[in-house]
């Protein structure tokens, strides 16, 4: 339900996706400003008769301008949304943001050097561990994180009463990250993907060896790109406003071994980030670090 412009459409979007397009899993986040019209589509939706609560799955995420409090960011998206729980709340960045206000605004302040600057009095490890109290009081299902990296997990894992359900991170074929993917599965942590198209605009639809695979099986590139982290055992959150779209991205096919291995190989030398936020540096791990 990310939208970097128009936010208007998105309650009559999520009332589509889950009454006429299947959909269950609805991916929020209190950054977005759109949790109202989410709340109104789910309780829409349930009003129909044709869907329960307990069918749906809405996950949201705590900006981490909220470190200090992150159960009061939780709370707000709570209050916002007019849902009695999350199924699932994540920390949406492993990196706490400076930040006096009561309301996490504003979410990207910038310093001189045009970096969203770090808070260095928290840390990650803090973030998480306020949601478990969530988990503990019922307002969050499921906890998990964001954006975090092997070496972050691996400090988290050591600190962590509950290992975190999800990570979701920016995942497609020109970002394969199997060693994340691979690290995840072996702790017992669902991989998400977000950006399966490239963000705004779908730009990994002009791949054409995703084209050519698609093809192959008769369907779209989108289908491919979903299609692909299915396959591989990855949930997968893909953005539209189009009906026919929201339609289609619900079609998923079964991809042969070795498509799926064709499909890894396009970015396994040169993976690309579409995601380039600006998070001033990470001095301990470099600014890879997510
Ligand atoms: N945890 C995090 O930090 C982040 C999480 N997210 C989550 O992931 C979701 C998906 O990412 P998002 O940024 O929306 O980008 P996506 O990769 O889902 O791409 C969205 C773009 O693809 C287009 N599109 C969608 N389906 C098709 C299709 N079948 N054929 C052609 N074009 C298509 C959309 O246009 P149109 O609407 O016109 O169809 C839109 O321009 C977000 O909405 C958000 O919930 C995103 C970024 C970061
Ligand atoms: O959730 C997010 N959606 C985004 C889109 C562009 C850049 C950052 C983000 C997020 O953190």
């Amino acid at each position: 339900t990310w939208s970097p412009n128009d936010r208007t459409q998105i309650r009559e979007c999520v009332e589509y996706a889950i009454l006429e397009a299947g959909y269950r899993h609805i991916d929020t986040a209190y950054l977005y400003g759109c949790e109202d019209q989410v709340g109104e589509a789910v309780r829409n939706a349930i009003a129909t008769g044709k869907v329960t609560r307990e069918e749906l799955f809405i996950t949201t995420k705590v900006w981490p301008t909220f470190h200090k409090h992150m159960e009061h960011g939780l709370d707000l998206s709570l209050k916002v949304s007019g849902l009695d729980y999350f199924d699932l709340v994540l920390v949406h960045w492993p990196i706490p943001i400076k930040c006096d206000s009561d309301d996490g605004k504003p979410f990207r302040p910038t310093n001189e050097d045009g970096y969203i600057p770090r808070d260095t009095s928290s840390d990650h490890i803090t973030m998480y561990q306020q949601l478990e109290k969530c988990l503990e009081n019922g307002k969050a299902k499921a906890i998990g994180v964001s954006n975090y990296s092997i070496p972050k997990l691996e400090s988290l894992l050591k600190e962590c009463k509950y290992v975190p359900a999800v990570n979701q991170c920016e995942l497609h074929p020109l970002l394969p990250r199997r060693d994340l993917c691979d690290f995840c599965t072996s702790k017992g942590i669902v991989m998400t993907s977000y950006f399966p198209f490239g963000g705004d605009g779908a730009p990994i639809l002009k791949n054409e060896a995703i084209a050519e695979i698609a093809k192959k099986y008769s369907v779209s590139s989108s289908t491919i790109l979903l299609s692909y982290h299915v396959n591989l055992g990855v949930s997968v959150v893909p953005k539209s406003f189009k009906p026919h779209r929201i339609k289609l991205n619900g079609k998923i096919v079964y991809l042969q071994k070795d498509d799926l291995e064709k499909l890894i190989d396009i970015g396994r030398e040169k993976p690309h980030k579409f995601n380039n936020i600006n998070f001033d540096v990470d001095l301990e791990f470099g600014k890879e670090d997510w």
